[in-house]
């Protein structure tokens, strides 16, 4: 086994959440004895170091609802799937990694054996094991053994970048499978870390107009910091979905959107969405939400709009690299807030309180070898 292991000596420690709804951090797998001596990798693995981790709405919902529909968090559960590190160890078997590569980790181990998988479209998995999605522990720990396909070299990209490639992931099989085109008007539900990723993917793609619609000024006015010509559109209790989508339409100069990227999974969110697009038109959701929703069938039908979903991600991880890389899409002002592995408590309170205007709030965690 190749290994820089033997040289490390700060204890393993993770982010845990319960049914609960408590939060902590504690030590965690696998040990640093077992890291050390590389006795725990499996054909395939390698031992991570993670550097920097985004903390995800879903992490905050499920340390404070217990569950996202049917994924229910039953026992103790280690949050976290936005991460980067640097390789400290691989098994004899992994030939294109070695110790000192800085890599993005793609939080998904799938079957490669059942339909989705032989397909392409592997996050259809069968037998997907998601990290953090309960019962599978997620990456917000020191030290992580993951297969090396899911782990993709960043070369000498930050680790915070690294780590936002996984809402950039969601935001991309977004953007490609709704199919945005140069000068396609577009209208963003939602500037959320996910909204406003798919806002920086979509104005990359040549969009124009762009409108982007939330209830938060704060987050509209981080829209616009990002993409100045963008037209940011505050979305206010009271107004029904069609009056909101006549407002929309008139924002961008009278142009009906061709697609609509929905960003909340808010129901009333979706109808506006419906109610702006233009006769065969799409809105394309990313946002989830509640298990039944109520919608204009009859809008629709009548104007033959496409309603498309999205679900994660495949296949996105070597685009993503070269957009950032490139500089096409620049993340650079996402991270708002950052705090020691040791402080997780805090950096979860902190991105689940709204009046903290945290955008995307990173975990980092030292490593007492120096890359
Ligand atoms: N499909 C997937 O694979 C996938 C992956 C990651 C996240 N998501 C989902 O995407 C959504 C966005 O994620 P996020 O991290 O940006 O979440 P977020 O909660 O930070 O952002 C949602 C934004 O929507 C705004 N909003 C709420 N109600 C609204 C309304 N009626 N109209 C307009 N805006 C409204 C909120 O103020 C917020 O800024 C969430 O539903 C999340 O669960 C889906
Ligand atoms: O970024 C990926 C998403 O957060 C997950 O699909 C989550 O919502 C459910 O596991
Ligand atoms: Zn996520
Ligand atoms: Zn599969």
């Amino acid at each position: 086994m190749a290994t820089v292991t033997e040289t490390i000596s700060l204890p393993n420690i993770g982010v845990f959440t319960d049914p609960a709804h408590k939060l902590w951090v504690a030590e965690s797998g696998p040990t640093l004895d077992s890291v050390k001596k590389g006795q725990d990798l499996k054909h395939g693995e390698v031992t991570i170091g993670i550097k920097s981790t985004g903390i995800c709405g879903s992490d905050i919902h499920f340390w404070h609802a217990g569950r996202i529909g049917p994924m229910v968090v039953t026992d103790t559960h280690i949050l976290g799937h936005e991460s980067a590190g640097v390789i400290l160890a691989t098994h004899p078997s992994v030939t294109h990694l070695k110790p000192g590569d800085r890599v993005a980790i793609e939080p998904d181990i799938i079957c490669n054996q059942c339909e989705p998988c032989l397909t392409g479209r592997y996050n259809g998995c069968l037998n997907m094991r998601f990290l953090s999605t309960p019962p599978i522990d997620g990456l917000l720990r020191r030290y992580v053994n993951h297969p090396a396909v899911w782990c993709h070299k960043i070369g000498d990209m930050s680790f915070e970048n690294g780590a936002l490639l996984e809402p950039l992931s969601v935001a991309l099989a977004g953007v490609e499978r709704a199919g945005v085109k140069l000068g396609d008007p577009v209208l963003i539900c939602g500037a959320g870390p996910i909204g406003l990723i798919t806002l920086l993917c979509a104005a990359a793609a040549g969009a124009e107009p762009i409108v982007v619609t939330d209830i938060d000024e704060g987050r509209l006015s981080f829209a616009k910091e990002l993409i100045p010509r963008v037209r940011t559109f505050k979305v206010e209790r009271g107004v029904g979905e069609e009056e909101a989508a006549k407002q929309i339409v008139a924002l961008a100069g009278g142009v009906q959107p061709s697609i609509a990227l929905e960003c909340t999974g808010v129901e009333s969110s979706v109808n506006s969405a419906i109610h702006s697009v233009k006769f065969g038109g799409k809105v394309f959701v990313i946002g989830v939400g509640k298990p039944e929703m109520r919608l204009p069938f009859m809008r629709l039908s009548t104007q033959e709009i496409d309603l498309q979903f999205q679900y994660r991600y495949a296949n996105t991880w070597p685009r993503a690299i070269r957009l950032v890389e490139s500089g096409v899409v620049d993340l650079g002002r996402l991270v708002t807030h950052r705090f020691d592995i040791e402080d997780a408590v805090r950096a979860f309170e902190t991105a689940a309180d709204p009046k903290t205007g945290a955008i995307k709030v990173q975990i980092q965690s030292e490593l007492d070898v120096q890359w």
